[in-house]
């Protein structure tokens, strides 16, 4: 059997494959850093990266790929925009987060034509929600979208963190997430809410599941 980080590298290089040129928009996390070490072998073929945390940003600088600032990059040229994610449905729907990027994950992706998501085959769930779902508020916030939080029925536990807009993260716990859209709008209309961690509304477009028998690939109908 494949070990985890095995598993990760191998989908990396699979994910490589859909660099064709332009500008690559890129994850965050320990999948998304074995694609960086992808993205540097083919780093000619590029015009530079967009980063979704300051810590991709630098692991990209430090591989010698240049990082340019999103509002200078213009949809055409960002084809795709490569990420992990903490759990992923078979209908392309995912929670993401975990190491607190979610917002800037969300405004690349979302400007990106193309998100193809990297996972080994433990992320892959029937139902969203075993994993807490983060939520990134504005500091004054928190107490209140705590309460509007359990008012989900959801049981949301202060991170010791702050993310690189300066807020924080509040995991909540105990949601089962029938209806992903519904509940990652629901979310975001909780004032002092920046984001969720649900990418439902966009979902991924190719999923590059790796599993113990090769990296499988699954294209959003
Ligand atoms: O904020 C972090 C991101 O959403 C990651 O893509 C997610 O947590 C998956 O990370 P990893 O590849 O380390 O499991």
């Amino acid at each position: 059997m494949a070990s985890q980080d095995e598993l990760k590298q191998a989908v990396a290089k699979k994910a490589a494959e859909y660099v064709k040129g332009g500008i690559i928009g890129v994850g965050t996390g320990s999948t998304a850093n074995f694609f960086i070490e992808e993205l540097a072998k083919v780093k000619s073929k590029i015009d530079g990266a967009v980063a979704s945390s300051e810590a991709t940003a630098q692991r990209l600088r430090n591989h010698g790929i240049e990082v340019l600032d999103l509002n200078d990059v213009s949809p055409g040229d960002l084809e795709i925009y490569v990420d992990g994610a903490d759990e992923i449905t078979e209908h392309m729907h995912m929670l993401k987060g975990g190491g607190g990027a979610l917002t800037r994950e969300k405004i690349v992706a979302a400007v990106a034509q193309k998100f193809i998501c990297i996972c080994d085959q433990t992320k892959l769930v029937p139902v969203l929600g075993k994993f807490p779902l983060p939520v990134e508020v504005l500091p004054m916030a928190r107490s209140h979208v705590a309460r509007e939080l359990v008012k989900l029925g959801g049981q949301p536990k202060l991170r010791d963190f702050t993310t690189d807009n300066g807020n924080l993260i509040l995991d909540v716990h105990g949601l089962t997430i029938l209806n992903p859209v519904e509940m990652e709008a629901q979310i975001n209309q909780i004032v002092g809410v920046v984001t969720n961690g649900l990418f439902a509304a966009r979902p991924a477009n190719v999923l590059l599941l790796a599993t113990d028998d090769g990296v499988k690939t699954i294209t959003k109908s």
